[in-house]
């Protein structure tokens, strides 16, 4: 058999078969693991994961190499993986679109480079897209993975510390309250603070099951489906007393120096819950140093009355997107003025090839595809296009980068009137 015949690719759901996951999706489990280097999980560990798969409603497809044979691993496992499932992206003004969402993608060392990714994503984009998905989505290992697959990076995710010796104080008076709670409340309260901040966040992706039960401290993450024993609690609350944030943290361990608390899940539906749980953990004696993940945009330097004591010290990619279908993208975003551009969109992958008008009259698009050998305003990748789509790179930015052609003079005001968002679009979902 030649090295191709024998390579089979499968798409299947996850199962449980008499409470315990079936042998097909224990194997591609344990292929995940292994392909993340993560450790090996135990018989309750997978039975958690692939519950919660279930819940998430993904789909697997998996690689076979039918000519390997024991002692090889594959002659059971798939020599690679990869896994999507349905949830919603925020588009802004409101707007929450479904989008397809793309993960656990692994391809053994053993099969590495013999195009495995390319078959797996290109038959996996294409069905999305003949069964009506407008947007697929994913977060990285490496940034060079998938712009050739349509990927541009639309939002980026700021790591930051915030020195605590002296408190960190507010500069304005708290709107809200802040309680402390055990972690296991958040299993209650979490759900409905992640759609809250999920309606009001342009960027953000919805939240899924392992996100509520990893912030309740159900389990680390997803090298240990074990209770987490040194995780803390905290809600906020408005000033009418209901809950729009949540924030669970561990502290470092006396050896870290200085004492360091770590956030881990943090989700506030509003500016004052986010300043004002922050504060509440810079008020922890004992602790001279809080880290933490937040927006390129935060607002707590601003809201401290220390604004140096907040310091960014990494800013990476965090949501790549892929637009599939082009037309419906367009006209489901809001625009911030009226004005007409024609594209011209270069996709080595089909979808949305091609040369389009976009006309928005009283901030409403109309999307028409023209011929291709019209004259463009602008030429531009697609992946590109969807760095520019959720309005965290502007149109001059791509332009000075030099992947946005401009063919007529003022296309880039036009482009940046339309496209300009009032936020820096921010994703706080792992997946
Ligand atoms: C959404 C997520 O799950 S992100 C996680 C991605 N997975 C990992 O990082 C785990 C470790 N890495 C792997 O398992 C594999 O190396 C993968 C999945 C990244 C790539 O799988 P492969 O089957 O080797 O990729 P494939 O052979 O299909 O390559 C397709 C193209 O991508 C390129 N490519 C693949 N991996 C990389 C990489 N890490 N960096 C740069 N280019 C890459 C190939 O050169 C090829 O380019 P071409 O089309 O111009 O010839």
């Amino acid at each position: 058999m030649s090295e191709d015949a024998a390579i089979r690719i499968e798409r299947f759901e996850p199962e449980l078969v008499d409470g315990a996951p079936s042998a097909a999706t224990v194997e591609f489990l344990k292929a995940v693991s292994r392909g993340f280097h993560e450790s090996q999980l135990d018989a309750d560990e997978l039975k958690i994961l692939a519950g919660l798969e279930i819940a998430d409603n993904t789909t697997f497809t998996a690689v076979y190499d039918d000519s390997a044979v024991q002692p090889s691993l594959h002659a059971a496992a798939p020599v690679a993986t990869y896994a999507a499932f349905p949830g919603t992206l925020n588009i802004g003004g409101g707007n929450l679109m479904p989008v397809h969402q793309i993960t656990s993608v692994t391809v053994s060392p053993t099969h590495r480079r013999r195009g495995l990714l390319r078959r797996m994503i290109t038959l996996d984009l294409s069905t999305a897209r003949e069964q009506g998905a407008v947007f697929a989505a994913l977060t990285a290992s490496e940034a060079t993975i998938y712009g050739r697959f349509g990927f541009g990076r639309a939002t980026q995710r700021a790591r930051y510390t915030l020195k605590t010796r002296q408190g960190a104080s507010l500069r304005v008076e708290p709107e809200g309250s802040v309680v402390a709670v055990a972690p296991e409340e958040l299993k209650k309260y979490a759900p409905a603070i992640f759609a809250a901040a999920h309606a009001h966040t342009l960027g953000s992706i919805s939240a899924t099951q392992f996100d509520v039960g990893q912030a309740a401290g159900q389990w680390e993450d997803y090298d240990s489906l074990k209770p987490v024993k040194n995780l803390r609690a905290a809600l906020h609350l408005d000033a009418e007393g209901k809950p729009d944030g949540f924030m669970s943290y561990q502290f470092s361990g006396w050896k870290v120096d200085p004492p360091t608390m770590e956030i881990g899940q943090m989700c506030t539906a509003s500016g004052a819950a986010r300043r004002e749980l922050v504060a509440y953990l810079g008020a922890h004696d004992l602790v001279e140093k809080i880290a933490g993940r937040g927006p390129v945009d935060d607002v707590l330097p601003t809201a401290l009355e220390n604004a140096r004591a907040y310091k960014a010290t990494a800013l990476g990619d965090h949501l790549w997107l892929r637009i599939l279908d082009l037309e419906t993208a367009l006209e489901a975003r809001t625009y911030a003025g009226d004005g007409h551009i024609r594209l011209r969109v270069h996709d080595s992958l089909g979808m949305a090839d091609g040369t389009w008008e976009l006309r928005v009259e009283e901030l409403t698009a109309d999307v028409r595809r023209l011929p291709d050998d019209g004259e463009p305003d602008v030429s531009v990748d697609v992946r590109d296009l969807a760095s520019l789509y959720l309005g965290g790179f502007s149109a001059a930015h791509l332009a000075q980068a030099g992947v946005l052609k401009i063919h007529v003079p003022g296309a880039v005001r036009t482009l940046d009137s339309l496209f300009a968002t009032s936020t820096i679009p921010y994703c706080q979902a792992d997946f």
